[in-house]
């Protein structure tokens, strides 16, 4: 069986398409969305200088010494600022003891949504914690740039995911309207030669992704992996001035698993003994926190019963966190667990 991301033309949601075309990009979007999880989408109306100033502040600040990056970790339990290599596992967050323990390499810069973003809205500081900003010129702006893009084309995504389900047009909106989103720049690189010391080093472990929703910037070098339906493990890269869009957990639960939250994992080649460096940004849009999701009734069967109960968001998300961050292993994610478990048999 062969494994293809499928790429989708969105540009009639983002500038205003006849229903026709609109519909047939949501039909498209459904399609990709039961089948593969992961999409490529064109016409998301990012202009390249804008994923330029993102690539360019990354490079910025990832060549900065790790003592001066270490400068930005921001308050322990907060999803913000710089990750340093190893402090993380993604397989943790599903529940799998994963041989790679604590050994994902990938560096990390984590900016969100906070309080201060939604005055009058009571909202708990650590779940919208403020951000850390380092000391490198240009780079705040750069990434705010980048990020109300991102933010924006994922609210594009939930409006196409309404259509596609059938749903009444806006039905996201209430359970997004203090969403806790998060961009995650990711650094992939190691020293020449580390790489032959221990063997079980990873970029990212294989994960799904928390939310609803992930718009994922990425370059071409060679890493991510994503898993088919037959179980193997395919190489994925965007073509040129595509993003990858991939579903969150909550996305599958919502619909019953008619739309499943893809497993990936970041595995850089080897080559002559150091991998080539890098870079991708994940924004992820997991939804309000004191939003309760439960499945859509249209997707459970007549007389059928839900896959999952119902689960806050903030739940859902303390849960994964815990996992991938402090080591905790997360025992509500069983199903997803079992997903793993079969790939990694097969
Ligand atoms: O580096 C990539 O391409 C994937 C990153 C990813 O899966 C994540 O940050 O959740
Ligand atoms: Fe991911």
């Amino acid at each position: 069986m062969t494994f293809h991301v499928p790429a989708v033309d969105i540009s009639a949601w983002v500038t205003g398409g006849t229903p026709d075309e609109k519909a047939m990009v949501a039909d498209a979007i459904d399609a990709a969305c039961r089948e593969v999880g992961f999409i490529q989408i064109l016409g998301h109306g990012i202009p390249s200088s804008v994923t330029g100033g993102l690539a360019s502040a990354m490079d910025d600040f990832f060549a900065e010494p790790l003592e001066t990056k270490k400068l930005s970790i921001a308050p322990k339990g907060t999803n913000r600022g710089y990750t340093p290599p190893k402090s993380e596992s993604l397989s943790l967050s599903l529940g799998v003891e994963s041989a790679t323990r604590m050994n994902d390499f990938f560096e990390a810069f984590n900016v969100g949504l906070a309080t201060s973003d939604f005055p009058g809205v009571e909202l708990d500081p650590m779940e919208y914690a403020e951000n850390v900003w380092p000391d490198v010129a240009g780079y705040r702006d750069r990434i705010e740039a980048y990020f109300a893009e991102a933010g924006r084309v994922a609210r594009t995504m939930t409006d196409i995911f309404a259509a596609a389900l059938d749903l009444p047009a806006g039905f996201f909106d209430a359970y997004t309207d203090h969403s806790i989103d998060v961009l995650r720049m990711n650094n992939y690189a190691l020293p020449p030669g580390t790489v032959d010391l221990d063997g079980d080093l990873i970029g990212m472990s294989e994960h799904t992704d928390f939310g609803i929703v992930t718009v994922l910037w990425a370059d071409q070098v060679k890493g991510l992996q994503v898993l088919g339906a037959d179980g193997s493990w395919n190489d994925v890269s965007p073509a040129d001035d595509a993003l990858l869009i991939n579903l969150g957990d909550l996305t599958s639960r919502w619909t019953n698993e008619r739309w499943m939250s893809t497993l990936h994992r970041v595995k850089p080649p080897i080559v002559d003994g150091t991998i080539n460096r890098r870079r991708s940004a994940a924004y992820f849009h997991d939804g309000n926190a004191d939003a309760t999701i439960a499945a859509i009734p249209s997707t459970v069967e007549p007389g059928g019963e839900a896959l999952y109960p119902p689960i806050t968001v903030s739940e859902h998300i303390r849960a994964k966190l815990a996992g991938s961050r402090a080591g905790k292993i997360n025992t509500a994610a069983t199903r997803e667990a079992a997903r793993v478990l079969a790939a990694n048999a097969g």
